[in-house]
């Protein structure tokens, strides 16, 4: 199936999630197809069937993705589950791609991987500066050990979307 237009939907508190969703909606553009990179709080669902594809990615807050973009799986599942889905989540754990790292990743988006089929799935590192944290994440940060630091990959990002443009993007 070669789509007429791709979504990528992503959440943010940062915006390294939304460098990521950017990255992936230029690759698939630049190979002529038409895609819309938007935060999923200003997606209107009445647009949702004008889209042939989706990749929704979240950032990882306490092990768990951001419930806005939790709720818009929850909520459109019924689109999504007649689409391509490919999801992506981003952490700054997931510089260091260990089992147990990528199992935690993993678990993150088990809750709604029961009720949509997700095609494929992608773990990117993030970017983290406690400095520029709201009170409240820099204290979960803290507490919680997370660490900080840039370990933006866009290399990986593109050659991901291309595996995924060459396996589905294609004529039948
Ligand atoms: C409150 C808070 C909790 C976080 N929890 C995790 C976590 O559990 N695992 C992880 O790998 N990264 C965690 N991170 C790091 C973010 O996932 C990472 O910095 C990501 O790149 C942020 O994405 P954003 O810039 O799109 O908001 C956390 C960051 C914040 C602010």
């Amino acid at each position: 199936m070669i789509p007429g237009k791709v979504l990528v939907a992503y959440a943010t508190r940062y915006g390294s999630t939304k460098d990521i969703a950017e990255a992936v909606s230029k690759t698939i553009r630049e190979m002529g197809i038409e895609t819309d990179c938007m935060d999923i709080n200003s997606i209107n669902p009445e647009n949702l069937s004008d889209y042939d594809a989706f990749f929704v990615g979240s950032p990882l807050h306490l092990g768990k993705w951001l419930p806005e973009a939790k709720e818009f799986m929850q909520f459109r599942r019924d689109i999504l589950n007649k689409k391509p889905v490919f999801i992506f989540t981003c952490g700054i754990t997931i510089k260091d791609k260990t089992e147990h790292i990528l199992k935690k990743a993993e678990f993150a988006i088990y809750e709604f991987s029961e009720y949509i089929k997700i095609d494929e799935k992608g773990f990117f590192p993030g970017k983290l500066t406690v400095s520029d944290l709201n009170e409240s994440d820099s204290q979960i940060v803290r507490l919680a050990g997370v660490g900080e630091g840039d370990f933006t990959d866009t290399v990986s990002v593109i050659i991901w979307t291309k595996d995924i443009a060459d396996k589905y993007f294609v004529d039948e």
